[in-house]
């Protein structure tokens, strides 16, 4: 399944998920949910595209990668560039050279393919550069080395942001699913924590670089730190979460707005032929965009969930 939400800014963008489902009908919804979040993410983003998903709904039956990657090519192909797909959870660049065979229309192919391959390492500046937003916001002039961080999830993206945080001498407490990540806590001096007990070990600021769906109104009350700012996608699930969170004096950084490093830069360096430190460059201007929603959310007594959105319905109603 394909989802086009908006193409109101420009071609959609949005990743190609590969991944089991209960049911289809549970992978339409999610195609739908995401490729409007994406819609939100490119606006913030800066980026003249809108917003759009692949979804493939795996129900338990054999079949061959390779054919079902050119099954997927073939319809991005019909759809003649008005979506580009790049990786999600289930593909990684690989898969994205095995679609270039077919189509043109596919950012975060290998770097050796002339792509500009895993977007985890761009995506986690964004995060750093969110990250010095929001605490310059709080607590103006105060060092990372007098914050206490909670990292949730070490993959890819978080395992970045920890090795950063642990370098500026930040107080870290970390989790993981996998024990294995163990050994990154022990290398950066953390705590080690479950992942049950992440959300309420004392902290100034939770990372979340896990999945999403962390924050619900069951949880909010949970959250120890002042502020939450992380990569993992979808972290709230419902948008009146955010009012939650803001009651309780808990400021929340939109994903779609600090996760953006990604697509900034592939974007960047495979549709318009910026060089790398130039795609690093527009990266990191998600700090300021950050800091000028938060102070926008701080003068209106508005969540920076609402600030971030009357943005991005500013830039779809004028189209620019
Ligand atoms: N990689 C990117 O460029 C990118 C871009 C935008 C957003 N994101 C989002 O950022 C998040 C992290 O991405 P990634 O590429 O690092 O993924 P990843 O799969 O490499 O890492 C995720 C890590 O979280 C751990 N994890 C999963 N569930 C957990 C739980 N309940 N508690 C604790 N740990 C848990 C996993 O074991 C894994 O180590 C995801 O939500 C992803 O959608 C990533």
């Amino acid at each position: 399944m394909i989802g086009i939400d908006s193409a109101r800014l420009g071609p959609a963008l949005g990743g190609c998920r590969i991944k089991p489902y209960d049911r289809w009908q549970d992978g339409l919804d999610d195609v739908l949910r995401l490729s409007a979040a994406m819609t939100r993410k490119a606006a913030l983003a800066g980026l003249d595209h809108g917003g759009g998903k692949t979804v493939v709904a795996l129900d338990g039956s054999a079949f061959d990668r390779d054919d079902l990657l050119a099954d997927i090519a073939g319809l991005i192909e019909d759809l003649d560039g008005r979506y580009i797909t790049g990786p999600d959870i289930g593909t990684g660049p690989a898969d994205m050279g095995v679609l270039h065979r077919h189509t043109p229309h596919v950012l975060c192919r290998p770097e050796e393919e002339g792509g500009s391959g895993d977007s985890s390492g761009p995506t986690a500046l964004g995060v750093r550069s969110s990250i010095e937003a929001v605490c310059e916001h709080l607590w103006p002039g105060r060092d990372l080395a007098d914050l206490r961080f909670t990292l949730i999830g070490l993959g890819h993206v978080g395992a970045r942001i920890g090795h950063w945080l642990a370098g500026r001498g930040a107080r870290l407490t970390v989790t993981d699913l996998d024990p294995g990540r163990k050994t990154l806590a022990r290398q950066w001096n953390a705590t080690w924590t479950t992942p049950e007990r992440a959300l309420s070990a004392e902290a100034d600021v939770l990372v979340p670089c896990a999945t999403g769906g962390l924050l619900t109104a069951a949880t909010t009350s949970s959250v120890a730190a002042g502020a939450v700012v992380g990569a993992a996608n979808n972290q709230l699930d419902h948008d009146d979460t955010a009012q939650l969170l803001h009651a309780r004096g808990v400021l929340w950084a939109p994903d779609t707005v600090v996760s953006g490093g990604g697509i900034i830069a592939s974007v960047a360096r495979e549709l318009r032929g910026a060089s790398a430190p130039e795609a690093e460059r527009e990266v990191l201007g998600i700090g300021p965009r950050l800091a000028t929603i938060l102070d926008d959310a701080r003068a209106r007594g508005i969540t920076p969930l609402r600030a971030s959105q009357g943005l991005v319905d500013l830039r779809l109603r004028t189209g620019r």
